[in-house]
């Protein structure tokens, strides 16, 4: 037996051109969605993932505004910029792209985005909203991964589902999304016992951890679905998650690659909320 691939790409794809399409529809209406993306410092991966995402949204027709600081910008200086950017009337998401340079609490930065305007969804307010099944934006790469369950069709109701790790950007919105679709789940870290005891239970494994091989055939369930977030690099500098891909492939039903896996919906994710935020504006 070989899994079938989820294919990200394929549904990042359809879903840019549908967000192209109500995108069309708004400037119609005469607002045209802004997303603001600042990157502060020189990370060279951060560099990469802001100008993907500019791209992204440029050619699903958003405006996209990229703001460059250096890594000596201060904390009020950043918390400046975002109280701007809150009261601009053309930008209706914020994106403050994380790690950020070790004098800035990110916490703080983040908690002074506009809820309205969290377009990461990372803001206390989303968090709140998401657990108490209130209105608000979801965490794109969580949001990314339920797409990608929608898009085989999944019954998540009664099913088990083992999340592995518990950040607040990934591991804890992803249970709170299946949680809310009836999955029973089990959020494990870096203090669980035996790992593989839960993870051969589970119908649904959501891999979260960044590091390489953390799931192997020997712990999955045949036939499972498991949807791998990480992003890692092997020992020749490619690109690979955390599940051992090629072994994992035979015993589980689904399986999302990476590269070409959840990072491409979480970008897809990022401009749907953006458009929502211009749509509720
Ligand atoms: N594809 C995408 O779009 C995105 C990918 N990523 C990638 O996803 C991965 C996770 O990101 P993020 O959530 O920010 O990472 P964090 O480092 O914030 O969290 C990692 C989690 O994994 C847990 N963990 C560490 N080691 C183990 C272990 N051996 N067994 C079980 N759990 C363990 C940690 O436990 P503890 O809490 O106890 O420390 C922690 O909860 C990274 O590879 C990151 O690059 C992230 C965001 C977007
Ligand atoms: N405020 C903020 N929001 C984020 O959403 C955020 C962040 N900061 N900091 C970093 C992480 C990481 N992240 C990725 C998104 C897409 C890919 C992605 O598209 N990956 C491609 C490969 C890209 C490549 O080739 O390098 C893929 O998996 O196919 C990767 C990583 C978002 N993050
Ligand atoms: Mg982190």
């Amino acid at each position: 037996m070989t899994a079938e691939l989820i294919d990200g790409n394929a549904l990042a794809a359809r879903t840019r051109a549908d967000v192209a399409r109500r995108v069309q529809a708004l400037k119609a209406r005469g607002v045209t969605p802004g997303l603001a993306v600042i990157l502060v410092g020189e990370d060279p991966a951060s560099q990469v993932y802001v100008r993907h995402k500019v791209k992204d949204s440029e050619e699903a027709g958003l405006n996209s505004v990229l703001e460059r600081h250096p890594a000596t910008l201060s904390e009020a200086e950043l918390l400046a910029r975002i109280e701007a950017l809150n009261r601009d009337p053309a930008i209706h998401g914020i994106l403050v792209q994380l790690p950020l340079p070790r004098h800035i609490d990110a916490a703080r930065v983040i908690e002074s985005i506009s809820p309205a305007k969290d377009v990461d969804g990372f803001h206390v307010a989303s968090a709140g909203a998401l657990m108490t099944g209130q209105p608000g934006f979801w965490p794109c790469t969580p949001y990314g991964c339920m797409k990608m369950l929608d898009s085989i069709g999944y019954e998540l109701r009664g099913k088990h589902a083992v999340v592995i790790g518990r950040s607040n950007i990934v591991g804890k919105p992803m249970a709170m999304m299946l949680l809310a679709r009836s999955a029973t789940v089990t959020i494990c870290h870096s203090a669980t016992q035996d790992l593989g005891a839960l993870t051969r239970q589970a119908d649904v494994v959501v891999a979260a951890v960044g590091k390489r091989n953390v799931l192997t055939a020997d712990m999955v369930k045949p036939g499972a679905v498991i949807i791998d977030v990480g992003m890692n690099r092997n020992d020749e500098g490619k690109l690979c998650g955390d599940v051992d891909f090629e072994t994992v492939r035979q015993v589980a039903g689904w399986i999302t690659p990476v590269p070409g896996g959840v990072g491409p919906m979480t970008r897809a994710m990022l401009l749907v909320n953006t458009l929502e935020a211009a749509e509720r504006s």
